[in-house]
């Protein structure tokens, strides 16, 4: 008999985004995205990160202070790498993320072809730029979903097996 109450398509893929934060060296927060074709392939993942030549141990990761001091202008977001890593064409594909887009992911995601968002976090959505994200998925044509945490990942056990 087969295995019943596996994770859904949903969990899985979402499942994919949080191992792909996992990598992230932000101390505060671990964004993951991983992008699906129609044909529910993973065709990209990305997690929020300096660029390539960027040392980690050099760049800062604080939030206070001066601008040019923190990590907000350094870092590329997690939807943005996973598009960058993706390397083939997105038209109508769909971005799991754990937190909802701030407005310059969303540019890229609507520039990408992507065409459903399916988020975690509503953190930035109220804020503008969430709001900002919000006005031009809706003009764009691009659906966002909220997924609720149950992603877990699950350690196996000799019971599980
Ligand atoms: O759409 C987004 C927005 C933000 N991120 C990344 C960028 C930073 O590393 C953190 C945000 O840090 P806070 O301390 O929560 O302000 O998240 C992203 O990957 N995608
Ligand atoms: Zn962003």
């Amino acid at each position: 008999m087969k295995r019943e109450n596996v994770l859904t398509w949903d969990e899985y893929f979402m499942g994919l985004a949080h191992l792909s934060a996992l990598r992230s060296k932000d101390p505060v927060a671990q964004i993951g995205a991983c992008i699906v074709s129609k044909d529910m392939k993973v065709v990209g993942i990305g997690y929020n990160g300096l660029p390539k030549g960027c040392d980690d141990d050099t760049f800062p990761w604080g939030k206070g202070g001066d601008y040019l001091d923190t990590k907000f202008p350094y870092v590329v977001h997690a939807e943005l790498n996973a598009i960058l890593n993706s390397g083939t064409d997105l038209s109508g594909c769909s971005l799991y993320v754990s937190r909802f887009p701030c407005n310059e992911c969303a540019k890229a995601i609507i520039q990408s072809g992507i065409k459903r968002v399916i988020y975690e976090s509503d953190k930035n959505f109220y804020k503008d730029t969430g709001l900002a994200s919000r006005k031009m998925f809706d003009a764009a044509g691009v659906t966002y979903d909220k997924l609720p945490y149950c992603v877990k990942l699950q350690v196996e056990t000799e019971d599980n097996n």
